[in-house]
């Protein structure tokens, strides 16, 4: 595996290193040890399928608040994303950036988004399939959200939205100051 870091601290893009012969190949895809020796979660306690019809579905841009410990490894099992990070970790240099990456079900990468970030993505092809792995079990109560056209973020999406839960499309406006209380580690 190449453990690629990404310009906010903590999210890293895993690509594997296939072994190939005539068949086709085999690749590692997480290793505790390997993880353990990067900072990255040497276990996870839940994983999560989504499937999604149509290319141009979003979903996001969604977090865990504190006192969750949520990180995840996500992963383009069918299909192609563009998958979306928001920092938001007060104490950050990178408080309120965001990244994109295109997770590829060809390209077999994914990425990892550690806890304090909200997340979100646009698939890019129909029956776009993700699979997650978390690090902290769901907790309802503490989920919440980002608009994802906040022109806080001004994140660019590639495509049109065809398929959006309502719920997605009517978070208030963005406020820095809300936003360090619900990521407040002392919460
Ligand atoms: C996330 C989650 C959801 N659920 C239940 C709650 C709902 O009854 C149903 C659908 O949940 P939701 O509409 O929140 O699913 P998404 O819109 O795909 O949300 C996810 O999409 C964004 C992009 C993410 O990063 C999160 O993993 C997650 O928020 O599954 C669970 O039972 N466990 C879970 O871990």
């Amino acid at each position: 595996m190449k453990i690629i870091p990404t310009a906010l601290a903590g999210a890293v893009e895993i690509q594997i290193d296939p072994i190939s012969d005539e068949r086709g190949f085999f690749a590692r895809t997480w290793c505790s040890q390997t993880f353990q020796q990067h900072g990255l979660p040497s276990e996870f306690v839940q994983t999560s399928v989504c499937h999604n019809k149509l290319a141009g579905t979003l979903r996001g841009m969604h977090f865990q608040r504190s006192p969750s410990t949520e990180g995840k490894l996500i992963r383009c099992e069918h299909g192609k994303v563009l998958d979306v990070v928001i920092d938001c970790r007060p104490s950050s240099n990178t408080f309120c950036q965001h990244i994109s990456i295109e997770l590829d079900s060809q390209q077999f990468n994914a990425l990892y988004v550690p806890p304090g970030f909200a997340h979100g993505y646009q698939t890019l092809t129909d029956n776009a399939v993700m699979h997650y792995m978390m690090t902290d079990v769901f907790s309802p109560e503490l989920a919440g959200g980002f608009r994802y056209n906040d022109p806080a973020f001004a994140i660019n999406w590639p495509l049109p939205v065809s398929q959006i839960a309502g719920r997605d499309s009517q978070y208030a406006d963005f406020d820095a100051v809300l936003c360090q209380q619900l990521f407040n580690e002392e919460n």
